[in-house]
């Protein structure tokens, strides 16, 4: 994720019994599956030769003997959980058996989960040459060898290059409120909440898109793309997916017999062409001078200071603003959704807010410029990407050689995994760890004090982010759309629990590894008439992203109902919460 990048740690479940997973008729499908391909020549090799290689790492063969005073890892041995953050908490509480680290291995993948952020430190970040690889992902096969999507790729010249590009366009970008797109957002999506306050998490999901497109190609209507391309890639590389992500073996199938690789190269080439359009657009616009400040024209510009800019050639460059952006869609989303239910389950932090807001502020909305003398925003940015993390299992790093940790024994091609979630709740570190508590960053009471607090808290090094040379690049933009989004909402809008609801979500997430939380019903109103006229008089062009049928010109285009006519889910991504007819049960600590 970002975390497509979270993407990855789909893997997990790459090599489990796929009985575990809800209706999957999984020995049926395995076998009916196996009997039509074994008519195949080519497949019935291809597959006789992969259960021969599974069968051979069930049983051990090839075992490697240990140095003298090296021990193997504590072992988990287990089927997968459900996916998305139920394996969060499933593979948490197993750390209370085998301690911060432990292994468990899978039809001959070792997967290595970390509990604390001090290990994950010493590994990722401490170590980081050994430990920064990414792992393949069945139902987006080849993805880690191509040159298409940068958090997915592996430790290659290639990544080098693009992360290089990622540091140039991004430094270029902060200092200047990424070219003032996020304020220039942050009144439409206003405005839009005023005309259709039920529609808020269809409003958050095109704000991210609207924002990104913007700095990216230096126009919105490019995020369109975006909304286009990421529901398919984020399902593509959640365990919650395609079967295949299930039945992994089911990747050594040809490309002529498998649906998974067809569609695979077709949502490729899909995002290959949006890239291309995007960047061929602004081109042209350079050409007539009209052409907003953005990160392609960093690329475009023959004059452009800044040499790491032109190492990427035409595709590359084309697929690293695109795949940079795609990621800051779902990971902020996630913290944008998570605000509205932290308003209704702490109905007291919003006036907190809103004293300081207009304390700093007056009548204008929270700016860059303000993020010194605004802790109490701040912290609520940091405080919401502890309390729901966006990528709650972070994104797998795997070993480039073996290597021996406090004697323990760490293969090459483990798949590491820091559970963000764990780390993000450790108990001496965050007392209260599954409550909402931005205090927690401000009052010395609390061990995540830190002064001066024009300073403190920020988001950088934030544990959200990752670890090393892995570690994402996106934590200023997502510090900036955070912290003026937020000020803009909590400045002229009171949001809290419909009058009457007795009941609210707690962490009800989709299934897919870069998590939201579920839209649900939320009372949103101006906080006075006052405001109700500000926000008509200053925020007037809404700039509504999804179209009506007869609106729609281009392929990307986004329809305003979904195809079935139902409101706008992001194909599935956003459905909204239904309460259980029974109580749902939380483990310890949720
Ligand atoms: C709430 C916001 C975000 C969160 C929580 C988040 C989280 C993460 C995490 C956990 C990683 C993996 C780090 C690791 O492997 O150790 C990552 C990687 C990445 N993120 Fe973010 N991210 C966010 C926003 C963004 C934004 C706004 C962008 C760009 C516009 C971005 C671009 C990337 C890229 C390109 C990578 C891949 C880095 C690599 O593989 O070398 N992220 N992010």
């Amino acid at each position: 994720m970002a975390q497509l990048t979270q993407g990855a740690a789909a893997s997990f479940y790459s090599f489990g019994n796929a009985s575990s997973f809800t209706n999957v008729p999984v020995p049926e499908v395995a076998k009916s599956l196996y009997l039509s391909a074994l008519q195949q020549p080519y497949a019935a090799v291809g597959i006789t030769l992969v259960l021969a290689v599974l069968l051979g790492s069930v049983l051990g063969f090839g075992k490697k003997k240990l140095p003298p005073g090296v021990k193997p890892l504590p072992m988990h041995s287990g089927l997968p959980p459900e996916p998305g953050i139920e394996a969060a908490w499933y593979f948490g509480a197993l750390h209370k058996k085998y301690g911060p680290i432990y292994a468990w291995k899978i039809m001959g993948i070792t997967h290595i989960w970390i509990e604390t952020d001090e290990v994950s430190r010493d590994l990722f970040v401490k170590r980081q040459r050994k430990y920064c690889d990414r792992n393949p992902l069945p139902a987006s096969v080849g993805i880690r060898e191509g040159k298409e999507v940068l958090p997915l790729m592996a430790y290659s010249e290639t990544w080098k290059r693009y992360k290089n590009f990622m540091h140039f366009i991004m430094k270029d970008a902060s200092p200047k409120a990424f070219y003032g797109w996020p304020a220039i957002e942050n009144k439409r999506t206003i405005r839009r909440l005023l005309e259709a306050p039920e529609r808020w998490s269809e409003h958050m999901i095109v704000h991210c898109s609207r924002t990104i497109g913007s700095i990216a190609w230096g126009d919105p209507e490019h995020g369109n793309k975006l909304l286009t391309i990421v529901p398919e890639l984020l399902k593509a590389v959640s365990p919650a997916g395609p079967l295949i992500n299930k039945l992994t073996f089911l990747m050594h199938l040809p490309a002529f017999i498998s649906p998974w690789k067809r569609s695979e190269a077709r949502r490729k080439q899909e995002m290959t062409e949006a890239f291309y359009e995007a960047l061929d657009d602004v081109k042209e616009r350079m050409k007539t001078g009209d052409v907003q400040p953005c990160w392609s024209t960093l690329w475009w510009d023959e004059n452009a200071k800044g040499v790491d800019a032109k190492k990427l050639d035409y595709h590359e460059a084309a697929h690293a603003i695109g795949s940079s952006s795609f990621v800051a869609i779902a990971t902020i989303g996630g913290p944008l959704h998570a605000f509205f239910l932290a308003m209704c389950h702490y109905p007291e932090w919003l006036p907190k807010m809103q004293e300081e807001i207009d304390r700093v502020c007056g009548d204008r909305l929270p700016a860059a410029e303000d993020i010194p003398n605004m802790p109490r925003l701040r912290a609520t940015t940091k405080e919401m990407l502890r309390w729901r993390q966006s990528t709650p299992l972070g994104v797998p790093h795997v070993t480039l050689e073996d290597d021996i940790y406090n004697g323990y024994y760490i293969p090459k091609g483990a798949i590491c995994h820091a559970n963000n979630y764990l780390i993000s709740r450790e108990p001496k570190q965050f007392p209260k760890a599954d409550q909402f508590i931005p205090e927690r960053w401000l009052d010395p009471a609390y061990p995540t004090y830190k002064e001066p607090l024009t300073e403190f808290p920020n988001l950088r090094g934030d544990i959200a982010f990752g670890y090393g040379n892995r570690g994402c690049p996106g934590t200023d933009l997502t510090s900036l759309e955070l912290f003026t989004l937020f000020g803009a909402l909590a400045a002229v809008y009171d949001i809290k629990k419909p009058e009457g609801t007795d009941h609210l979500p707690w962490y009800e997430v989709h299934p897919y590894v870069i998590t939201m939380t579920l839209p649900f019903p939320v009372d949103i109103k101006p906080r006075s008439e006052k405001k109700r006229q500000w926000i008509l008089d200053n925020c007037q062009d809404a700039g509504w992203t999804l179209k009506t049928k007869d609106q729609v010109t281009s392929r990307w285009d986004v329809l305003d109902k979904e195809k079935d006519g139902s409101p706008f889910s992001w194909q599935g991504v956003c459905v909204p919460y239904v309460r259980p007819k029974v109580p749902r049960v939380y483990p310890e600590g949720v």
